[in-house]
């Protein structure tokens, strides 16, 4: 690959600039990159699809001839991965070139322009389309029905009281179908606005706005942020005060919480020389609900690639459980469904290996055919009460139910 990073007069929205059908983003608080066209397209399946696709990336990112004016994150090569969540799915884990990519960051705008070696000339720049036709979904229960759900989180409760494990992460679907020549960037536009503070993404259909960073990596050092345990917003100040006051003191949440974020320090700390988290669990304040957060910095000491880094991560107590083995048995076993990329990582990788990774949630996969598949969990422990979990579920659908409903 050739590619080529230059300057541009300051480009206020990106969104515009991706495709209207398959459109590639990354976006938090306005800032963040659009890909446009494809220049390469790698796919990857298996129980080490995430290795494989980090070492592939090495090789192309050693082969390529890079020439970077603006030296930030998301400048240079860079590909837009989404990766299956379970080992055996059906889905495909993919990491997709652009031919061109508009960037916005700290003020300043930039264009990548990616030529593959057999290609003659560079691609052309790219120019914005205006929105297609409104439309409005209605999002129905999928293979997993409300009552369906109920029955699996007693099961999963039960099973935990025996013993079986400590948490699981149960998830149910809904579906609707989006007609052809719709323009999914009107949906981003939505998740952009409604969910600033959010990761809003776009890579082959995976679309979504998540608060989960599951790993950043930036010349040598990592952050992340996990998130476990929530509740809802309030009605007014004052309810939504108690609410979050609640969520602190809520022993379950609380314990939740504790195992996503063991599970997280447990596979970065081979990689760090120093590590620190958030001192204590702190309320994230989100427009549909709130979650208990906790921040985790450190610095590498062993070279390792952003993708390096979500290979170890992936999938955490977060949203698998723990043990994770019996946590992914357990979720086989309640969702009759392919969880596909859901839960699993989402993201851009640069030349150099640094990246940005969130875990997809509040998503939706949108197929080339106009099925829509959305997704959302809850943390599941021995006093969890299935009607509650349901309601969860129900706030977490409302980002993507809102966008294109
Ligand atoms: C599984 C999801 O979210 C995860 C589960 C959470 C919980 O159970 O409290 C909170 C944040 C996420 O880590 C989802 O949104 O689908």
């Amino acid at each position: 690959m050739t590619v080529e990073t230059t300057l541009l007069d300051d480009v206020r929205h990106i969104i515009p600039f991706a495709d209207a059908h398959t459109p590639l983003l990354w976006l938090r608080k306005g800032e963040g990159i659009a890909g446009v066209g494809e220049a390469l397209r790698l796919e990857f399946r298996g129980a080490d699809r995430i290795a494989q696709a980090s070492a592939a990336w090495k090789q192309l990112a050693a082969a390529s001839t890079v020439t970077d004016q603006v030296r930030m994150p998301g400048t240079g090569l860079v590909a837009f991965g989404t990766f299956a969540f379970d080992d055996d799915s059906a889905a495909t884990s993919v990491l997709i070139v652009p031919a061109v990519i508009i960037g916005r960051r700290d003020g300043r705008s930039w264009i990548t322009r990616i030529r593959r070696t057999d290609d003659k000339a560079m691609p052309a720049a790219p120019h914005t389309e205006p929105f297609g036709a409104e439309y409005r979904l209605t999002m129905l229960p999928g293979a997993l029905t409300r009552e369906a759900y109920k029955r699996a989180v007693g099961e999963a409760v039960q099973r935990i009281r025996q013993g079986d494990l400590e948490k699981v992460v149960l998830a149910r679907d809904l579906r609707a179908h989006l007609p052809i020549e719709s323009d999914v960037r009107r949906a981003l536009v939505e998740l952009a606005l409604g969910y600033p503070e959010c990761w809003t993404y776009a890579v082959d259909g995976m679309v979504g706005s998540s608060p989960e960073t599951l790993v950043r990596v930036h010349r040598g050092t990592l952050d992340a942020r996990v998130l476990a345990g929530t509740s809802e917003r309030g009605r007014d100040a004052d309810s939504d005060h108690e609410s979050a006051a609640a969520l602190l003191a809520s022993a379950k949440d609380l314990q939740e919480h504790e195992v996503a974020v063991r599970s997280v320090i447990t596979s970065l700390t081979p990689h760090t020389s120093a590590l620190t988290t958030s001192e204590s669990p702190f309320p994230l304040k989100l427009p549909n609900l709130w979650h208990l957060a906790t921040d985790v910095s450190g610095t590498l000491s062993d070279g390792s690639g952003s993708l390096d880094l979500v290979s170890a991560l992936h999938p955490t107590a977060a949203v698998a459980g723990t043990p994770t083995d019996a946590a992914l048995q357990l979720i086989r076993e309640l969702e009759p469904f392919d969880r596909e990329r859901y839960a699993g990582p989402v993201g851009w990788i640069g030349t150099d290996g640094d990246g940005e990774w969130a875990i997809a949630l509040r998503c939706a996969q949108v197929k080339p055919s106009g099925d829509i598949t959305a997704y959302a969990g809850c943390g599941i422990m021995a006093d969890s009460v299935p009607e509650r979990e349901l309601a969860e579920t129900k706030m977490k659908f409302r980002p993507i139910t809102e966008a294109f409903g």
